[in-house]
This record gives C-alpha cells, structure tokens and sequence, in this order.
C-alpha cells in the first residue's frame, strides 16, 4: 500500500476541485516538458535516513521523495511529520510506503537502512546484519529505477557500496558510499576551528575507509588556497608531526564520541548526504571524498575494492578521480586501507 497523505486528503474528488478551482488561461501552451523532474528515494527513515530527508527539503533538492522502510507505521508517521511542514519548505511531493514501487523513476537512490553501532562498536561489527539487508533491499530499488544513481550511506558503508554494487548491476560509476565526506568535513571544522578560520576556507581531504583505517591527506590542507604545510616549512614556522596526528585521531573518534553521547550521528551525514545530492542531481562536478570502485587508482590493485578518493561529481555519478599528489607514505596508507576493507570483503563470498 502507497501512502500520500497530502493528495488523498480531498478523497476521489480531489482532482476534479483543483480543475473547477483553477481556470486555464485563454491561449495558454501546454506545461513546458523540458524541465527535469527530480526524485529521490531514501531507504531507512531512521535517524540517519530523517535528517537526510529533511535536508533535502529545506534545500530544495527534489520534486518528488520516497520513503521507504521495514516499519509501516513509523514510515507514514514519518511521511505526515514532513507533510504537515509543506507551508514552510519549498514543495515537494513526499509519498512512503514499504512496497519499492514507491520509488518508481528515482534519479537518486539514498540506502540507511541497518543496523547501527552501539557505543564502543566498529563499523565493520555490522557488517553480517547489513549485508543480509541489502539483497532485500538493492534489487528492487535497481529493478524500479535502472538509470539511479546509487548512494549508499549504511555502514559499513565501503563494504556495504561493493555489495550493493554487485547486488545491482549497476556500472561501477553509478553506485557510490557517502564515504569520508562526512571525516572530511570533520576534519575541515577541527582545523578551521584550531585556527578560527571559516570550515568552507579549508581544503582538506581524509581518504580510505570511512572508518578506522582513513587517511588524513596532510598535503591537501589549504585555507584559502593557500598550502598550509609548504606555507609554513617556507616561513620555517615549525610544527610537530604529532599535532597534526592528534587531529586526525581526533576524526576517527568523532563518531564514536558522538555515539557515546547521543546514541547515534544524524545531523553532519544528513548535511553531508545532501551536498553529494546537489552535486549530482545539479551536475555541480564539485569533487567530494566518497567511496567508488578504486582499483587501479594510487596503485590500488589487490581486487575490486571501493574506498574514498577525490570523486568528480555529476549527473553521470563519478566522472573522474582526481589525481592529486600524494606521498609515499599517504599511498602506503592508503593501500593498507585498501587490503583492510579486502581481507574483510573477500570472506563474504559476493
Ligand atoms: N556512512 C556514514 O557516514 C554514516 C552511516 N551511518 C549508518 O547509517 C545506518 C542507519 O543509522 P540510523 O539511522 O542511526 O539507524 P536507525 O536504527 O535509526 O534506523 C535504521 C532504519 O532502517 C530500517 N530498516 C531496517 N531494516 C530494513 C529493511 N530491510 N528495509 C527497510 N528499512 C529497514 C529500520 O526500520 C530503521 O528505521 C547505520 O548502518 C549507521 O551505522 C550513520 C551515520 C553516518
Ligand atoms: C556512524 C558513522 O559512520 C559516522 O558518524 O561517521
């Protein structure tokens, strides 16, 4: 059963009052098809899944989101919720329903739906309880939408994007995880906020697993364009090699921290989510950390494997990656991020 509160309010007749109520123009054209109408699905309205949702409202980034989740009546709980926002928020049209056909010609497919972590847990604990969810999940969202995008942000999200990759069928450029924009930005904001600078001044790229084996790309750092560490060995300014570590530490426990205290994050991979959304949707080729199909990038090639590198994004998914100057010690890195996520992944038999 598909809900839509608003459209059904007004029963059977609905539409016929719309048409006594509004008289065409004389000589008016037809409505104008050139237009692009803008769907998006998000799987999971959890707390990941209503932050995303309600993002992509208040920015106006669709015409049209579906929900979907296991539990009817917390979805058209959900559904209402947003609804009943409709005179403060620019209009979209929200339906839900647990059946998929509700995401029907979805541009954009956002997968939250899971298991999350309790305090203390790894990403990669959830990894049997997601993966199971995904072969429920994968096929009917690529069977209603073949030409989506797909975004997937449940954890582990690395992992759970190869799986969801194979489950779809879908070419490798059209099936991404959210991947470490969302460490990324935290990073940005620790930096900006160690030296009080705006977080949108501050270039800085956390690479690899979204999880405990990221790499922070020291030599990316720029604020205001200008590279922070060959900025400051030319003024001979010194700095300790620990401090910079300790930020990155810092990063990595961020979720952790966050789920000690509030039980789960929402709000930064809500904001998060929906600036990869904008630069899809809006082929802004913005380039984000996200999670696509690495091999053969930076010397990654012990198997297919995705992880997070400098993504070019567009209408067409990942465009490109960019290829930025890495060192060796950052490459070594981010191979042995590769070979964790790989040793993992090869056990699942997908
Ligand atoms: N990639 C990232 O940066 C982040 C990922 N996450 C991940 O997002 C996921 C969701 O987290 P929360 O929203 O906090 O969890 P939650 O428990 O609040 O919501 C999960 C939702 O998934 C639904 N669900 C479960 N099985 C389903 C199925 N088979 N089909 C449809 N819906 C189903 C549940 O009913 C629930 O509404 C977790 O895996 C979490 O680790 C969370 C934050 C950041
Ligand atoms: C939960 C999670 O993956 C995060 O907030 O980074």
């Amino acid at each position: 059963m598909q809900m839509n509160g608003s459209s059904s309010s007004f029963g059977p007749g609905g539409l016929d009052l719309a048409q006594s109520f509004f008289k065409p123009i004389q000589n008016g054209a037809p409505p104008s098809t050139t237009k692009r109408h803008t769907k998006i699905s998000v799987v999971g309205v959890g707390n990941v899944g209503m932050a995303i949702a309600q993002t992509i409202l208040t920015q106006n980034l669709a015409d049209e989101l579906a929900l979907v989740d296991a539990k009817p009546d917390m979805l058209r709980g959900e559904m209402l919720d947003l609804q009943h926002a409709a005179a403060f928020l620019p209009r979209t049209k929200i339906s839900a329903s647990a059946d998929y056909s509700v995401t029907v010609g979805s541009d954009l497919c956002i997968v939250t739906a899971g298991a999350r972590q309790k305090p203390g847990e790894s990403r990669l604990n959830l990894l049997q309880r997601n993966v199971a969810l995904l072969s429920d999940i994968i096929p009917p969202l690529a069977k209603h939408s073949p030409d989506s995008i797909l975004l997937i942000v449940s954890n582990p999200v690395d992992l759970l994007t190869y799986v969801s990759w194979k489950l779809s069928g879908f070419p490798s450029n059209r099936v991404i995880g959210s991947g470490t924009n969302l460490d990324s930005s935290r990073f940005r904001f620790l930096i900006a906020d160690h030296l009080n600078v705006n977080a949108q001044d501050v270039q800085a790229y956390i690479v690899g697993e979204h999880g405990d084996t990221s790499v922070a790309l020291w030599s990316t750092i720029s604020i205001g364009g200008v590279p922070v560490l060959s900025f400051l060995e030319k003024q001979q300014i010194a700095y300790e090699k620990q401090t910079l570590e300790n930020i990155h530490k810092e990063v990595i426990d961020s979720a952790y921290e966050v789920i000690n205290l509030k039980g789960y994050t929402s709000w930064a991979i809500g904001y998060s989510v929906a600036n990869l959304a904008r630069s899809l949707l809006r082929d802004q080729r913005k380039i984000h950390p996200v999670s696509v199909f690495a091999k053969g990038f930076y010397g990654i090639d012990g198997g297919d494997v995705f992880l997070s590198l400098p993504a070019h994004l567009g209408r067409g998914g990942v465009l490109g990656v960019t290829n930025i100057h890495l060192t060796d010690e950052e490459v070594e890195k981010l191979r042995k991020s590769a070979e964790t996520i790989l040793e993992v992944q090869n056990q699942l038999g997908f």
